[in-house]
């Protein structure tokens, strides 16, 4: 068992687990690392000494699904991906999700060589599941998304992507390019010096059910269309 420990933001990283994986035509086999934060010691006799008493299945751990030489190759593409229950199991019409967790799946494997980052706390843009199936009948009565959000009390966007950095560190020092079309998280990426050539847009999965949510995307939350800006 391989096991990367990247103490500074107190993750254990294990992995990497083969993960052969075939969905309707599409099939790849991924290099899957899962972390856990914790504040018992990262190494690997730490973990296992706490992880009966962890109670993990209570709370999500993120993964990362790599493909290809992702520590050496030029120029990777990766994606860091919100946690979305309703459209990347169910395959809710609601959001893209489910079609831009897929869709980034083959471009990495289409690129050569990428890593999709999924995050698990991020579920409703941070406000968790529970909270969004409220969201969910806010907007039933008319609320846009960040309406919904903010009149259960919350922000409209609280994630970071902190953990999901450190580990991209742990696996790859060389900068990278983004998949997505929110400037927030490629500003994280800058930020964190590891943003190789502005980002690789993903729109689609255009339905009559999410339209209104994709224009709101745009119009309240920064969210572009165009794949010419950077920040
Ligand atoms: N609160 C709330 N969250 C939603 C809703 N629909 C999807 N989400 C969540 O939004 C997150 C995805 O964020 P988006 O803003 O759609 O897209 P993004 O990840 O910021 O940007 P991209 O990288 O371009 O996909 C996931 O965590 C989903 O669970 C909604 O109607 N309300």
């Amino acid at each position: 068992m391989q096991f990367v420990a990247v103490a500074e933001g107190q993750l254990a990283v294990v992995g990497p687990v083969r993960l052969p994986i075939k969905q309707g035509d599409f099939d790849a086999t991924f290099q899957w690392y899962s972390w856990l934060h914790t504040e018992n010691g990262v190494t690997k006799e730490d973990v296992l000494r706490h992880l009966p008493m962890l109670n993990l299945a209570s709370a999500q751990q993120s993964s990362v699904l790599v493909y290809g030489d992702f520590q050496t190759a030029e120029n990777p593409l990766i994606r860091f991906h919100s946690i979305c229950h309703t459209g990347d199991i169910f395959g809710s019409q609601r959001c893209d999700c489910g079609y831009q967790l897929h869709e980034s799946m083959k471009m990495i494997k289409e690129h050569g060589a990428g890593a999709i980052f999924y995050i698990a706390d991020h579920e409703g843009r941070g406000i968790g599941l529970f909270s969004k199936s409220l969201a969910y009948l806010l907007q039933e009565e008319g609320f846009d998304t960040v309406e919904a959000n903010e009149a259960l009390g919350f922000e409209d966007d609280t994630r970071n992507y902190e953990q999901a950095l450190a580990v991209l560190k742990a696996l790859r020092s060389a900068p990278v390019t983004l998949i997505t079309n929110n400037p927030k998280k490629l500003e994280a990426l800058q930020q964190a010096g590891l943003s190789a050539h502005g980002h690789v847009p993903l729109w689609g999965g255009v339905t009559d059910s999410n339209r209104f949510y994709l224009e709101t995307k745009m119009q309240k939350s920064g969210h572009v269309r165009d794949g010419s800006w950077t920040v």
